[in-house]
């Protein structure tokens, strides 16, 4: 699964400014990838396998924050994965670029063609758009894949729509992944996920793991976890501690680590199993 990484170039993009002008065509994959649990890790598997048959890179586009959350849609839109994880894994997949498109109200108004042609035509020079079946886009969710491939027809570039990966539970998905956690089950967002959920934060003396708004944390109770690795911007920095940790999702929403001298700094935690 994990693609020698060496040898690719790992961009990160923040916004459409920071493409290059002069880029060439592309493969592209769209939609928010929160957690990038293994219905994404297919999809992603599909849009490499075009880039290899095209002879093109490959970028993946993630939105954020969650469209639903801008434009209040009421569903649970906690976060699975910061932007740099959800990047690193991205990359660990094998793509050559994470663009992360800031999801604002105004951007939510673009209409499907305009997405279609201020984006990934002539921003991103698509060639071909992977995207499951799901996938919607544009002003109020109006683009399809069938939208996709009507308005690829016109500019030229082809469309994949991806059969959905299901588990016992239907498919796979952010929200499903969202609920187990909410439940306490750790052991369904692990199926879906492919790994542990994973919590990036900043450990402090104290023992709490302070993490970013709207994280996504399992129900409150006690679990066991691991100090696994840390993401900084780029890298991945494993820590060398393996023995598993008490961990206490306190009723109000905190994250306390039982350990009996805490080094305070940035830090992620795997969620292993109930306690
Ligand atoms: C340009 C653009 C505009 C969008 N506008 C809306 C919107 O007005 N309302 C909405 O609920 N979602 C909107 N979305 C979000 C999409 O419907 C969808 O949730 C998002 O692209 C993630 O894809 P997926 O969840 O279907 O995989 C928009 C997406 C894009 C790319
Ligand atoms: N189970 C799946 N199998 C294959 N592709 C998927 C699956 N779930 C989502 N996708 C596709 O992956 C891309 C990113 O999906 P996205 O993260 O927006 O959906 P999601 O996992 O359903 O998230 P959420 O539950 O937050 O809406 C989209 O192209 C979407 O169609």
């Amino acid at each position: 699964m994990t693609a020698p990484t060496t040898t690719r170039t790992r961009q990160l993009w923040h916004g459409l400014a920071d493409v290059p002008a002069e880029l060439g065509p592309r493969v592209v994959t769209l939609g928010v990838f929160d957690g990038v649990h293994r219905g994404h890790a297919q999809l992603i598997g599909r849009a490499l396998d075009t880039g290899r048959e095209l002879g093109l890179p490959t970028v993946l586009v993630t939105f954020d924050p969650h469209p639903a959350r801008v434009v209040g849609l009421p569903r649970d839109t906690a976060a699975l994965s910061t932007i740099e994880r959800r990047a690193e894994l991205a990359w660990d997949h094998g793509v050559d670029q994470v663009c992360v498109l800031p999801f604002t109200k105004t951007f939510a108004r673009l209409e499907p063609a305009e997405f279609v042609t201020e984006v990934l035509v002539e921003r991103l020079r698509a060639a071909a758009v992977v995207v499951g079946e799901n996938f919607t886009f544009g002003h109020r969710g109006a683009g399809t894949v069938d939208t996709l491939r009507w308005l690829g027809d016109r500019h030229g570039f082809r469309v994949l729509g991806v059969e959905l990966v299901r588990g016992a539970d239907g498919a796979f998905s952010s929200t499903y992944i969202r609920g187990c956690l909410r439940r306490g089950d750790l052991e369904g967002a692990r199926r879906a996920l492919g790994r542990p959920h994973h919590l990036d934060g900043y450990l402090t003396a104290g023992g709490e793991l302070v993490v970013p708004e709207h994280t996504a944390l399992p129900a409150p109770g006690r679990y066991a976890g691991r100090l696994a690795s840390r993401c900084t911007e780029h890298t991945v920095d494993t820590v060398d501690t393996v023995d598993t940790v008490d961990v206490e999702v306190t009723p109000d929403g905190r994250l306390v680590l039982h350990l009996s001298r805490p080094q305070p700094g940035p830090a992620g935690l795997d969620l292993l199993a109930t306690r």
